[in-house]
C-alpha cells in the first residue's frame, strides 16, 4: 500500500506538470514507530529498478511480512515487561532509551515479530521504519534510521545516539545489522535512484535527506523555539516541546531532536484524538463539524462545571479507557446534553495536555508588558543606525566568514535597541541579540508585510523595526503552535487557546510534517559541505535570472547569518530585488555591494518559500514539492556556527519520574480540577484569548 501510495503521488504530480528537474534535495516523514521488513534479496531488486515498470510492480515480493504493524497496535504489553526486566526497570529503559516500554515502540514490535514468526525474522535482511523505508524507496538501497525518529524504537541510547546492545538482545538475535547504523537527522543519505531520474525527470544530482518521524518533522516544520508548545490535532494528538536536556520519566517521551543532534524534544501521545472527536461529533453533532463548532461558540467555557474524559480506545497519556463524565457537584453522570458534551469532550482533551505538558516541566509563562518595553526601540532612524552597523560589520567579516564580527553588530542593536532587556554581560548579549535576530526573523516578515493584527494595533500600526521589538516583548511567552486536521477548526483551537491561557497560532499549512521535511530537506543539503553560487541560489529562490555573480560562499554557514540580516529588509517584489543585485546599490560602493546584491536575494527566496499546496498525499513527497520553489529555512539560522557555538549545553541529567500507579477515572477527575481552578476565579477559564490574538494571520 505504501509503495502504491509514491506510485500515485509521483504519477499525480507528473500529470500535474511538476517540473521535477528543479528539485534539489528531498526530505520526507512518515508516522512514527511503525516498521517494514525486506526480505532477503530484498535489497537486489531495490538497486535495480525499471524504469519503465511502477514500484508496485517490482517490489511485491521483496518483504518478509505483509501486514506492517503501526503505531496504533498495543498488542505488546509481554514483551514490553520484558524489555524493561532486562535493562533494570522501566525507569532505568527511559533513561537509556527516553521512554519507558510502550507497546507501539518498534523494538518491542520486532520482539513480537520474532517470537510468534521466528522464520520470517530469520528472512528479513532488513528493518526500516516507516520514513527510513520511504527513504529507501527514493534511493534505491537501505536508507539508514534517522536519530530522531529511531528514538521512538525503545533501542536507541538517545544521549549516546548508538543503539542499546542490552535492548537489542533483548528482542531479538542479530538485530544491529538488520537496522544499521543510525544517522543524525539532517543527514544526507544518497543522491536519488536513477529510476526516478529517469521515469520523472528528477537531476542526477539531487539528495535524499534522512527521513525522520511526523512529529519530528512537525517540529522542524513549526520552527518551535523553546518554551513553544506545540499540538497537532491529528489521527493521534501529540504535545511536543523542544527541550535542550533530556527529562527522561515513566510519562511521555524524550526524542533526539531532528534539528540540531545535541539538543531532544518531548513528546506525549494521545490516542484518543480525532478519531474521538468524530464519534462524538457524529452521535452529538448530525456528523457535521459546523454543528460541533456551534456546540462550542454556545456554551460557556468551563461548561457549567461539567467535565467529561473519553476514551474509546485504550488511552497512551494515561493507560485508561472507557468515557467519563462529571456534574459540576463532581458526581459521575452517564450522559450530558449534546453541546455540553462536545464541549466536555474539547475542554477534556486540551486539559488533559495541559496537565500532562505541567506533568514532563512545562509551564505557561508571560513577557514582560508591553509598557516595559523601551520607547526609544521605535525610532526608525534608529533602526536604520542598527542595520547599517549590522550591515558593515558583516562586510568587514565577510573574507573571514567568523561569526565573531557579529559582536559589533550586536552590542550596537542591543544598546540602541534592547537597553535594559538583554543582560549587559558581552556573552549573554551577544547570545541574547543573535537569539533574537533569529527569533524575530518570521515576525518582522509579518510586521513588514503589513499584516500585523493585534500587535500593529499595539505601537500604530507603523512599519518598521520596532515591530520587531514589539513582537518579541508583549507576547506572552508561551506560543501554542497548532497543527493537524482539526488545527483547521477555529473553535477548536479557541477551547485550547482559553484552557491554556496562551495564544495558539497556527501555521499557513496545517501540514506543518510536509513543511518541516523541506525545511529539512534544504538543512541536508546545505549541511552537506557543498559550496552553492548566487546564481544557484537564485535559482533556487525561484528568480528568473541573477545577473552578476557576486561570488561563491559557504552555503549554509553564511545563509544564517544573511537570513538574520535579511530580515531588517523588506523588499518586496522579485523584480526589484533583481534592480537591486544590477544596480548593487550605486550610494553604498565597495564593500556593500555583495552583501546588498546577496541579502536581497535571500530576502527574495524567503518571500517566495514554498506557498505551493502540499502533494496531494501526505508528507512523503514533501520535500521535493517544497524543496523546489526555495526555502529558507529559519532552522539555518537557528543553527549559526556562532549561534551553535554561543550555546554551552549543561551535561543532561534525568529527573525523578512521576508515580507508576495508573491513574483511575477519579484522579484524572482531580488532575484536571486542579487545572480548571489554576485557571481563574470562579473556574472560568480566563477567556483572555479573542480571536485576534490567537490567530493572528500569523505566518511562520
Ligand atoms: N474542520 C475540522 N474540525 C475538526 N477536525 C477536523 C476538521 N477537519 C479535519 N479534521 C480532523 O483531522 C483529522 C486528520 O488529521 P491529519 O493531521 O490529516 O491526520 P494524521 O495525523 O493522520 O496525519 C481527521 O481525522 C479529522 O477528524
Ligand atoms: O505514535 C505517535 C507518536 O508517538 C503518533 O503520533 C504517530 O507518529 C502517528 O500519528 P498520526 O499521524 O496517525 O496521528
Amino acid at each position: 500500500m505504501w509503495v502504491q501510495a509514491l506510485d500515485v503521488i509521483l504519477e499525480k504530480m507528473k500529470a500535474s506538470g511538476f517540473d521535477f528537474s528543479q528539485v534539489l534535495a528531498l526530505s520526507g516523514a512518515g508516522q512514527q514507530h511503525g516498521s517494514v521488513y525486506w526480505k532477503t534479496g530484498a535489497s537486489q531488486v531495490l538497486t535495480s529498478l525499471s524504469p519503465d515498470l511502477p514500484l508496485r510492480e517490482q517490489l511485491q515480493a521483496c518483504f518478509s511480512i505483509s501486514d506492517c504493524p503501526v503505531w496504533m497496535d498495543s498488542s505488546t504489553t509481554a514483551q514490553c515487561r520484558q524489555l524493561e526486566a532486562t535493562v533494570g526497570g522501566a525507569q532505568a529503559l527511559s533513561c537509556l532509551t527516553g521512554s519507558r516500554a510502550y507497546e507501539r515502540f518498534t523494538g518491542n514490535q520486532i520482539a513480537k515479530i520474532y517470537q510468534q514468526n521466528p522464520e520470517a525474522y530469520s528472512h528479513t535482511e532488513r528493518i526500516s521504519l516507516v520514513s527510513s523505508f520511504a527513504a529507501s524507496l527514493f534511493l534505491g538501497s537501505y536508507s539508514p534510521i534517522d536519530y530522531s525518529d529511531g528514538s521512538g524504537m525503545n533501542l536507541l541510547q538517545i544521549q549516546d545516539k548508538v543503539w542499546s546492545q542490552a535492548c537489542l538482545g533483548a528482542c531479538a538475535p542479530h538485530l544491529e545489522e538488520k537496522l544499521g547504523s543510525p544517522v543524525p537527522s539532517c543527514s544526507v543519505v544518497g543522491a536519488i535512484s536513477s529510476y526516478y531520474v529517469q521515469r520523472y525527470g528528477f537531476p542526477p544530482g539531487c539528495k535524499v535527506v534522512a527521513f525522520t518521524g511526523d512529529n519530528p518533522a512537525s517540529l522542524a516544520g513549526m520552527r518551535l523555539e523553546e518554551g513553544d508548545i506545540a499540538v497537532s490535532l491529528g489521527t493521534s494528538d501529540t504535545l511536543f516541546l523542544w527541550l535542550q536536556e533530556p527529562t527522561p520519566a515513566l510519562e511521555g517521551h524524550i526524542f533526539c531532536n531532528p534539528v540540531d543532534t545535541q539538543h531532544y524534544m518531548a513528546l506525549l501521545c494521545f490516542k484518543n484524538g480525532s478519531l474521538m472527536r468524530e464519534k462524538i461529533r457524529d452521535e452529538s453533532a448530525s456528523r457535521s463539524w459546523s454543528e460541533f463548532s456551534k456546540a462550542l461558540q454556545s456554551t460557556e467555557m468551563g461548561n457549567g462545571g461539567n467535565l467529561g474524559f473519553y476514551f474509546d480506545v485504550m488511552e497512551i497519556t494515561p493507560e485508561i479507557i472507557g468515557r467519563h463524565r462529571f456534574s459540576a457537584e463532581n458526581h459521575e453522570v452517564s450522559a450530558f446534553p449534546w453541546d455540553v458534551e462536545i464541549r466536555a469532550l474539547i475542554e477534556g482533551q486540551f486539559m488533559a495536555k495541559r496537565i500532562h505538558a505541567e506533568g514532563l516541566g512545562y509551564r505557561v509563562s508571560k513577557s514582560p508588558k508591553t509598557s516595559e518595553f523601551p520607547e526609544k526601540c521605535s525610532r526608525v532612524s534608529r533602526a536604520g543606525m542598527v542595520l547599517k552597523l549590522a550591515l558593515s560589520a558583516w562586510c568587514q567579516g565577510s573574507s573571514s566568514r567568523q561569526p565573531s564580527v557579529w559582536g559589533e553588530a550586536v552590542r550596537a542593536e542591543a544598546l540602541l535597541g534592547l537597553g535594559g532587556v538583554i543582560p549587559k554581560s558581552s556573552s549573554s548579549l551577544l547570545r541574547g541579540a543573535l537569539h533574537h535576530a533569529q527569533l524575530t526573523f518570521p515576525a518582522s516578515r509579518h510586521f513588514l508585510n503589513g499584516r500585523g493584527s493585534r500587535w500593529s494595533r499595539l505601537r500604530g500600526g507603523h512599519r518598521g523595526l520596532k515591530h520587531l521589538f514589539v513582537f518579541k516583548y508583549s507576547l506572552p511567552k508561551t506560543k501554542i503552535l497548532a497543527t493537524g486536521g482539526a488545527s483547521h477548526n477555529r473553535d477548536i483551537l479557541q477551547v485550547l487557546a482559553d484552557v491554556f491561557g496562551a495564544p495558539v497560532y497556527v501555521i499557513d499549512t496545517a501540514n506543518s510534517a510536509c513543511v518541516g521535511s523541506a525545511y529539512r530537506a534544504f538543512h541536508g543539503r546545505s549541511m552537506d559541505g557543498g559550496q552553492m553560487s548566487l546564481k544557484e541560489l537564485g535559482a533556487l529562490a525561484g528568480l528568473r535570472s541573477v545577473k552578476g555573480e557576486i561570488g561563491m560562499f559557504p552555503f549554509f554557514r553564511d545563509i544564517g547569518v544573511l537570513g538574520a540580516l535579511a530580515s531588517f529588509f523588506s523588499l518586496p517584489a522579485e523584480q526589484e530585488v533583481e534592480t537591486k543585485v544590477k544596480a548593487s546599490d550605486p550610494s553604498s560602493p565597495g564593500p556593500w555591494t555583495a552583501p546588498w546584491g546577496t541579502i536581497a536575494l535571500v530576502e527574495a527566496s524567503l518571500k517566495l518559500w514554498i506557498i505551493k499546496k502540499s502533494p496531494p498525499c501526505r508528507q512523503v513527497l514533501a520535500g521535493a514539492a517544497h524543496a523546489h520553489k526555495g526555502v529558507l529555512p529559519p532552522i539555518c539560522c537557528q543553527r549559526l556556527p556562532g549561534g551553535t557555538a554561543l550555546l554551552c549545553l549543561p551535561k543532561p541529567k534525568p529527573v525523578p519520574s512521576p508515580s507508576t500507579a495508573v491513574p483511575t477515572p477519579r484522579h484524572i477527575s482531580h488532575f484536571i480540577w486542579r487545572s480548571v481552578l489554576q485557571l481563574g476565579p470562579g473556574r472560568n477559564l480566563t477567556g483572555s484569548q479573542c480571536v485576534d490574538e490567537w490567530r493572528g494571520d500569523h505566518v511562520f
